[in-house]
């Protein structure tokens, strides 16, 4: 088990491509860390220059108290369960799983009572005799998985590894991978498209863009309080209201109504000034406009979508010509047509100037 330390790591493809670009990232022994971001960002990138399938341009990567930039990847002690799993199209599942114990020289028996121990806890107890070829998709990705879980390396990196998966058995394989590396304690990193993955299972996680780290935090820290308009759009399943808006005094003038400076920037904000307001629509009230018509404090409009969560719905507001949106539960949702006004909550509200958080 070993802590990963990536330092100003840089990695320019031939032709300029500048996938990584001076990435400074410590990742603690035992952590699981998700790296997410937009398509192209870097992620796999990132995934396969710490395994030494590309070779930094720059900078370094260190694995326990061993520099490992130009060490093979052979040499890393690592294991990855790639996009396409990578699986021997001639041997069993058995014999894939326990591949990496034969060559390590485990004994026969051994390596095969752990290759089934972990197979079973992927539910691939039944298909233990066949070959790639007879499997589906998610039955290899899961195949893949149990191989790299059957080695006892110092690390593991995952490739999208629940991404061929059906919802269910997505989020029956999330819950055990989260409950198998915390009983391993194998510093684990993870890349996924997915951000609900990555906000149920991390322990923390670096949302990236174009070659470079834009936060790292936990869920909750990067959930709640986004640094920067970037990471504020990119994360939560329906996107963060991000409104422009002036300072005047103590409120916010927000598409021609006043809303309350949000307690995070209470103090650090100059009249006038021109602001950006972010509130995520889970933490925006809706209610019916009251029969007096006062609006006091939120964000009044006509009511233009209403969408179906499940649980609970997702309502989007005109107001003054600007969109805002609200979840409410289910069973208080409105009518397209009604009017209404949506109520930022003041401690979940936020605001960004230039770009950037304003925070103590
Ligand atoms: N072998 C390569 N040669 C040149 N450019 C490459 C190569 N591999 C990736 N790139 C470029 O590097 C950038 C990062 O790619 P990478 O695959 O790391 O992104 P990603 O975040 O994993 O994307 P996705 O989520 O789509 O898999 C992209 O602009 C991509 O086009």
């Amino acid at each position: 088990m070993a802590a990963i330390e990536l330092r100003r790591l840089t990695k320019v493809y031939p032709g300029g491509v500048k996938a990584l670009d001076a990435l400074d990232l410590v990742i603690p022994d035992g952590e699981f860390f998700a790296l997410l971001g937009p398509s192209g960002c870097g992620k796999t990138t990132l995934l396969r220059t710490i395994a030494g399938l590309e070779t930094a341009t720059g900078g370094a990567v260190v694995i326990g108290d061993r520099d490992v930039t130009s060490v093979q990847p052979g040499g890393r002690d690592i294991a990855m369960v790639f996009q396409d799993y990578a699986l021997f199209p001639h041997m069993d599942v058995t014999d894939n799983v326990a591949y990496p114990l034969r060559i390590k020289k485990v004994a026969k028996a051994e390596r095969h009572r752990r290759a089934g121990e972990v197979a079973a806890r992927l539910g691939l107890e039944r298909l233990m005799d066949r070959r790639p070829g007879q499997l589906s998709g998610g039955q290899q990705q899961r195949v893949a998985l149990a191989r790299v879980m059957a080695t006892q390396a110092q690390a593991f990196l995952f490739d999208e590894p629940l991404s061929n998966l059906d919802a269910r058995l997505r989020l029956e394989a999330r819950t055990f991978l989260k409950k198998l590396q915390r009983e391993l304690g194998v510093t684990t990193v993870f890349v996924t498209h997915d951000q609900a993955e990555a906000l149920a299972m991390a322990d923390r996680m670096a949302v990236m863009e174009a070659g470079v780290i834009r936060q790292i935090g936990t869920p909750a820290e990067v959930f709640q309080r986004p640094a920067n308009t970037f990471v504020a759009g990119f994360i939560g399943s329906t996107p963060m209201n991000l409104l422009d808006a002036v300072v005047r005094g103590d409120t916010l003038e927000v598409a021609g109504c006043a809303v309350p400076v949000p307690d995070a920037a209470a103090g650090l904000l100059a009249d006038g000034e021109k602001v950006v307001y972010g509130v995520r629509p889970e933490y925006n009230a809706y209610a019916p406009k009251p029969a007096d018509g006062s609006s006091e404090g939120a964000l009044a409009g006509k009511v233009v979508i209403v969408e179906n969560l499940g649980a609970s719905h997702l309502v989007t507001l005109d107001v003054n010509d600007v969109t805002v949106q609200a979840v409410v539960p289910e069973g208080s949702e409105p009518a397209v047509g009604d009017e209404g006004f949506a109520a930022p909550r003041r401690d979940r509200a936020l605001v960004y100037r230039d770009g950037e958080l304003v925070t103590r």
